[in-house]
């Protein structure tokens, strides 16, 4: 079986601006039963810097009631109002802050991880299959964690930043326009500046995410490929592009730094000296009477009180953007369609298998794997699956197991298209054994009962007993209950192997497609699994990929494929005096000497 190992380029970064709907958007959908609680806060942000900005506004008809001469009878009724706005900041603030604390960031992450879960699940395995495990974590984790969980706090100093300012502002444009209209042109500067930088940023912060999600996947697959590698003698060259990936990552970043902090200062600069232009016209018409020195008194205080947010925004911008990326990968994700359930949906009663005129390509652009191709597997026989590697061997019982959809024709099992057959009916109907056997970190007992959860300890036994199991499950430490994580890599291939059938057994699914099981076996191992694989395909419609065409040899039907198309098909003696592909394949395996001599009949 050719395992799809392509790692898909990355895609390349977008340079465009998401506009602002669009990521309230997909904020709204990621917090999914959250979001009517995260609106509130949000909004209840906004309003309490809008509150905190009026607020600050009170200091002009104080100062105003203060200077030049002191009159109380004007002062308190501000200091009044002051107080009671102050007071509806903090209480809004506290409420808004409330989705963090009081575990609603919590529960929206949690959901969201198990949404993103839910999804892996529903979409095309193809698409699956194209990503690498430490990418999808990257993705999954780093997305939802790291940097979602910041929303909240995040934009609490955006509002204080942007819209505390802006409500100040508009209420000094009533007491003097051209300071509240110099205000104004400043502090919302900070929007469209922002935005102006953010196709650089957000390439940056793109690139950066996809340079961390390789190293990622980089990490994973070299400590999961140790044994090969060491076997191989590579571990050093495979560690060098470990390496490479990790300088790419510094790479990335120091031009990330680079690029993020230069605008960062940039428009600090900007926003400060605009505010000291303010302050100096300020002076400036104080000094040729047509300003109250109680306004500009006024207007320096609010300046400084703003000056802190503004910082504090301007250097956690990039975190802004880090949320804005995970929200798009998160949205990506979530875009992927899973395949279309044909209607009516319905429950095949027989078991033997069809491929009629089926064009199958892997992409668009990409060159067919299968063309026309047409192919009948009786109910309960043996089909075997032989030809050169890249034929399509695999594309065929994958698109039986509905991976994906074919372009053209249809894939039928008991003459139902496998698009009307619902997915977890499909998934009960075909059991796969793999040359790769994955063992999940659990029992024993578990690994083989996960096939059928609700099967009793005794099913999962005989199961095993009838996979040749028994005999090293009792020597494992804790036997049935030893964890597979405990023992490492301490069960042979065949042993994996055989646990695997045990769950094809227990799972009993009337088809069976068996991809090389025992291609990588030692002859004693095979001898076991092989025994294990006779009881598993009894009364069963089999699909067996098959290299080895001497362990194929008995099969009821050898389907031969080549470039995507079922060149012949028939009993072994009839494809022998065929002289056709497939005497072809079996005399260059005999020539070379690769057959083995006691070939057993699947
Ligand atoms: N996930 C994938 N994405 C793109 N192309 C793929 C994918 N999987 C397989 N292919 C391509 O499809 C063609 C058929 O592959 P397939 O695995 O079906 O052949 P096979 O006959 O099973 O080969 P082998 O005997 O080596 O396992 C090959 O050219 C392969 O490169």
């Amino acid at each position: 079986m050719s395992t799809t190992t392509a790692t898909t380029a990355p895609a390349a970064p977008r340079a465009g601006v998401t506009p602002w709907r669009t990521l309230w958007q997909q904020l709204m959908r990621s917090a999914a039963s959250e979001a009517p609680a995260l609106r509130r806060a949000l909004f209840g942000l906004m309003a309490a810097a809008l509150l905190q900005g009026l607020a600050l506004a009170c200091l002009l008809p104080l100062f105003d009631a203060l200077l030049p001469a002191p009159h109380w009878g004007r002062a308190w009724p501000w200091l009044v109002v002051w107080t009671a706005l102050a007071l509806a900041v903090q209480v809004l603030r506290w409420r808004a802050l409330g989705f963090d604390y009081h575990g609603h960031m919590a529960t929206m992450t949690h959901q969201l991880r198990t949404q993103l879960g839910e999804q892996l699940r529903r979409m095309p395995l193809l698409k699956l299959q194209d990503k690498r495990a430490g990418e999808m974590n990257a993705h999954l984790l780093g997305s939802v964690d790291e940097n979602l969980n910041y929303t909240v706090t995040i934009f609490n100093f955006a509002a204080q930043a942007v819209l505390t300012p802006l409500a100040a502002a508009l209420v000094l444009m009533f007491w003097d326009w051209r300071l509240g209209l110099a205000m104004l042109l400043v502090f919302p500067a900070l929007i469209p500046m922002y935005r102006w930088r953010m196709p650089a940023f957000g390439r940056g912060f793109r690139i950066l995410a996809q340079a961390n999600a390789r190293a990622s996947g980089d990490i994973l697959e070299y400590s999961q490929g140790l044994p090969v590698l060491r076997a191989a003698r590579s571990e050093g060259a495979r560690a060098q592009r470990l390496q490479e990936s990790f300088a790419h990552l510094e790479n990335v970043q120091v031009i990330g730094q680079q690029k993020g902090s230069k605008p960062n200062v940039i428009i600090a600069s900007v926003v400060e000296v605009g505010l000291l232009l303010v302050m100096a016209a300020g002076v400036a018409w104080v000094v040729q009477g047509s300003l109250s020195v109680a306004v500009l008194a006024a207007v320096f205080v609010m300046l400084t009180r703003f000056a802190e947010p503004l910082a504090t925004f301007i250097s956690f911008m990039s975190i802004f953007q880090l949320i804005e990326t995970a929200l798009e990968r998160v949205a990506a994700l979530l875009a992927i369609e899973p395949l279309a359930q044909a209607m009516p949906v319905q429950i095949p009663t027989r078991y033997d298998i069809a491929f009629d005129g089926v064009d199958f390509r892997y992409a668009q652009d990409a060159s067919p794997v299968l063309q026309g191709f047409s192919a009948h597997m009786p109910a309960h026989s043996l089909t075997a699956l032989v030809g050169p590697s890249g034929g399509g061997k695999t594309t065929v019982t994958r698109l039986l197991m509905r991976h994906a959809d074919p372009q053209a024709g249809r894939v039928t099992i008991g003459g139902v298209d496998v698009r009307a057959i619902a997915p977890e009916v499909l998934n009960s109907l075909v059991s796969v054994v793999f040359q790769d056997v994955y063992l999940f970190d659990d029992t024993v007992l578990n690994n083989i009962r996960m096939a059928r959860l609700e099967a009793s300890d005794d099913e999962v036994r005989e199961a095993a007993r009838a996979a040749q199991c028994l005999d090293f499950i009792e020597r494992l430490p804790h036997g049935w209950n030893t964890r597979i994580g405990e023992i490492g890599g301490r069960l042979s291939g065949g042993e994996r192997q055989r646990i695997s059938i045990a769950r094809a057994l227990l799972k009993n699914a009337p088809i069976v497609v068996l991809d090389e099981p025992t291609a990588a076996l030692d002859t004693e191992s095979e001898v076991a699994v092989q025994r294990a694989i006779e009881a598993l395909v009894q009364n069963k419609t089999v699909i067996v990929i098959a290299h080895r065409l001497s362990t194929i040899a008995g099969a009821q039907q050898i389907l031969v494929i080549d470039q995507g198309r079922a060149l012949e098909h028939g009993k072994h003696a009839e494809l022998i005096t065929h002289h056709g592909r497939y005497a072809a394949l079996w005399k260059a395996q005999q020539s070379v000497k690769q057959w083995r001599v006691s070939s057993t009949s699947t």
